[in-house]
């Protein structure tokens, strides 16, 4: 067996070749290299059960600490909290052993390209996604700390928001790992560095403004804070949000489900304005949701609904009458017999 590799050699691989794990003897053969990171680089590659990802990385210690977030992961209820993980091991190259760790391949496109595709407002819907994975993973514990565009993927159809880089998931309470800083509220000086659920929806806001400023910007002067908002006024796209990104950009939402609720009611409440439109036409995962209940407009079909209901009750009320009308005739007729 060969010695570790220097921690700053990162790893490279052909497409073509196989890996063999040490210990557990998977073999994984590398079909191109997806990207590199700071802990190490990510491969797609083939295996017995299909197309997975494999990030082998030198330093055993952040991929061990990956390794850990991503079965804790997997206990969190739901199922998309993060890729599954298949497999952790080593292998021995030409330059020494890399650890590495083997999940689930997310086929996905990129959120910024995918919003000048489909269009900017589909921002909103994907981060009230988001807010209810990081729902779940708040509820168990856990600060995914660096929140950001190039952590996630969209997959789909139907459309589906899914993140993978799980290297600044942070346990509450504790320093956030790792940021960048247009998403980190520290940066802007509008908080701390402590994970709490406070620091991922200031980085969803940001993501939010992100949307509409692909290139960002950075911070000038010393009030951030009015610097952000004249950029959200700025762009029709954002205004509509201006009151939910200001409350999570001043630290007013405590748990994400607030702020996810705050963005349905106003993604409902403009697309019923604007185009009149019921919300049925709204995406199947925000109506499939116990708190999507919007108000709607009646409908045609309500209308005849309604109709019908009126209907049914005035001639229940005919049917009553003459019932009535013909005991009191009996009635009567048993009078008129006893006189006679
Ligand atoms: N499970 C996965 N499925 C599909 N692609 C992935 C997966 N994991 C990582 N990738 C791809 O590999 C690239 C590198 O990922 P990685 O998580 O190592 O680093 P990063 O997010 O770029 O950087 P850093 O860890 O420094 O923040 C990503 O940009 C992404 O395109």
């Amino acid at each position: 067996m060969r010695d570790p590799v220097s921690k700053k050699q990162a790893c490279s691989l052909s497409p073509g070749e196989t890996v063999i794990g040490r210990w557990h003897g998977n073999r994984y053969s590398i079909v191109k290299e997806l990207g590199r990171g700071a802990t190490g680089t990510v491969f797609l590659v083939r295996s017995e059960k299909g197309l997975a990802a494999l990030k082998a990385g030198s330093d055993a210690m952040s991929i061990t600490s990956e390794v850990n977030v991503l079965q804790h992961f997997s206990k969190v209820q739901g199922e998309y909290l993060g890729p599954s993980l298949f497999d952790v091991d080593d292998f021995t190259v030409k330059e020494g052993t890399y650890p590495f760790y083997v999940m689930e391949y997310i086929e996905g496109e990129e959120v910024i390209p995918l919003l000048r595709n489909k269009g900017e407002e589909w921002a909103g819907i994907l981060a009230v996604q988001l807010l209810g994975d990081l729902d779940r993973l708040h509820q168990a514990g856990w600060i995914f700390g660096d929140l950001k565009p190039e952590n996630l993927l969209i997959t789909g159809p139907p459309i589906r928001v899914r993140w993978f880089d799980v290297g600044g998931t942070t346990r509450t309470g504790r320093a956030i790992k790792e940021f960048t800083e247009f998403f980190d509220r520290g940066y802007w000086g509008l908080g701390g560095r402590k994970a709490d659920p406070g620091y991922d929806l200031f980085a969803v806001a940001m993501i939010l403004i992100n949307s509409a400023y692909p290139s960002r910007f950075e911070r000038a002067g010393n009030d951030n804070l009015a610097l952000l908002i004249k950029k959200v006024a700025e762009k029709p796209s954002l205004i509509r949000f201006e009151r939910i990104i200001n409350r999570a950009l001043t630290g007013q939402y405590r748990e994400a489900m607030e702020m996810r609720r705050d963005l349905m009611e106003e993604i409902g409440s403009s697309s019923g304005s604007k185009r009149r439109e019921p919300p049925q036409r709204m995406p199947a995962f925000i109506r499939s949701s116990p708190s999507a209940s919007l108000p709607a407009a009646p409908t045609r079909k309500a209308h005849k609904k309604e109709r019908r209901t009126l209907r049914k009750r005035s001639s229940g009320l005919i049917e009553t009458v003459l019932v009535a009308a013909f005991l009191l005739l009996g009635y009567a007729l048993y009078l008129f017999v006893q006189i006679m």
